[in-house]
């Protein structure tokens, strides 16, 4: 099946007086059809000019795009009634209603005003629709946003950091949305630097740093390549938990005592070191198991940095689609 969306080489540089800046330098990307794809990268690394200049928002200096197999930007036109976008901070006019904002913005998009109702269903603000946008909570403001690119029905839903600024309860809900929205049929580009967001909802991601990409693959692949590097030891019942611990030091090892009997251990050479190291002093172990990696410990490797809050940049914008397989047609 052809990808949803296709980036080979693409390249970005900014230009002022200043001088010149390389936002993307070879990036490529891939999403599959039905994915909820996540897009990670820590700040700067390229992800809103990546988004940016497949919404045919700014002009690369080089590489190949291409959404729904029609090459962008030069089929846009033809794809623009399927791809929904937020790219941008949402201008909502606050003494407008939702119904109100909706029914206008179909109406300048050419989409039935029909669509208003279903799609305040999907987002969950059929029961608010008729009160004021400026007595929204952030994540109504996101919601609403969300529904705006929902209009046209999109078959890609492109969404940057959908969930930025929000409270938990905000977050599980545009988590379900998402879900909601991919159990549909849609597929879903999600930018986010909430990686344990991005672990529970997504299925594929792309880790972009300094304009390139630098891993891609299904969430499990990429954590898979990926080990923390720690172990959980647990120790026979009655052991001295303080001794084992300053033994797999003086080896080297950063030990952290945690629960009655168990120590959590990194910077060993390997869990043969640790079984050995204790049993050399009779103590033993009861269970030692490999401390799975996250998504954070795996940006963190690869990227070299912790994810930021950013921007709040979001909402609105508008989108593209269509087409068969393949470049250039
Ligand atoms: N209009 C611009 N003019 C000059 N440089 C820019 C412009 N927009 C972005 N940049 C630079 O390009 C690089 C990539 O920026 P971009 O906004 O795409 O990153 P990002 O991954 O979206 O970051 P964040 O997570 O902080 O939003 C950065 O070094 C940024 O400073």
């Amino acid at each position: 099946m052809t990808p949803v969306l296709e980036i080979s080489g693409l390249r970005k540089t900014y230009r002022s007086r200043k001088g010149a800046r390389n936002a993307l330098d070879g990036f490529d990307m891939v999403v599959e059809a039905g994915q909820v794809h996540g897009f990670l990268g820590p700040n700067g690394s390229g992800k809103t000019t990546t988004l940016r200049t497949l919404l045919g928002l700014i002009r690369p200096d080089g590489g190949r795009m291409a959404l729904l197999g029609r090459e962008v930007p030069w089929h846009l036109p033809e794809v623009a009634g399927r791809v929904g976008a937020i790219v941008e901070s949402p201008q909502f006019f606050g003494r407008f209603t939702a119904e109100t904002t909706l029914s206008l913005l179909a109406d300048a998009g050419g989409v039935d005003r029909a669509r208003v109702p279903a799609v305040l269903d999907l987002v969950g603000l059929r029961d608010r629709a008729k009160e004021k946008v400026k007595t929204y909570s952030l994540g109504m403001k996101q919601r609403l946003a969300v529904a705006s690119a929902l209009l046209k029905e999109p078959t890609l839903l492109i969404l940057d950091e959908p969930a930025n600024g929000l409270d938990p309860g905000g977050i599980r809900e545009m988590r379900t949305l998402m879900r909601d929205l991919s159990a549909s049929g849609m597929t879903v580009l999600l930018s986010s630097h909430i990686l344990a967001e991005i672990q529970l909802i997504c299925d594929s991601v792309t880790i972009i740093s300094a304009g390139r990409r630098i891993t891609a693959g299904s969430v499990a692949e990429v954590l898979a390549q990926h080990t923390s590097g720690a172990v959980r030891v647990r120790l026979e019942p009655d052991t001295d938990q303080e001794e084992a611990a300053r033994i797999l030091r003086e080896a080297g090892a950063q030990v952290t005592v945690e629960t009655a009997g168990q120590l959590t251990v990194r910077d060993v050479t390997g869990p043969a070191q640790i079984t050995r190291l204790l049993a050399q002093r009779e103590i033993y172990l009861c269970e030692l198991t490999p401390i799975a990696a996250d998504l954070e410990d795996v940006f963190l490797e690869l990227t070299g940095t912790t994810p930021v809050e950013g921007h709040h940049r979001q909402v609105d914008e508008n989108a593209l689609a269509v087409g068969q397989n393949g470049w250039g047609r």
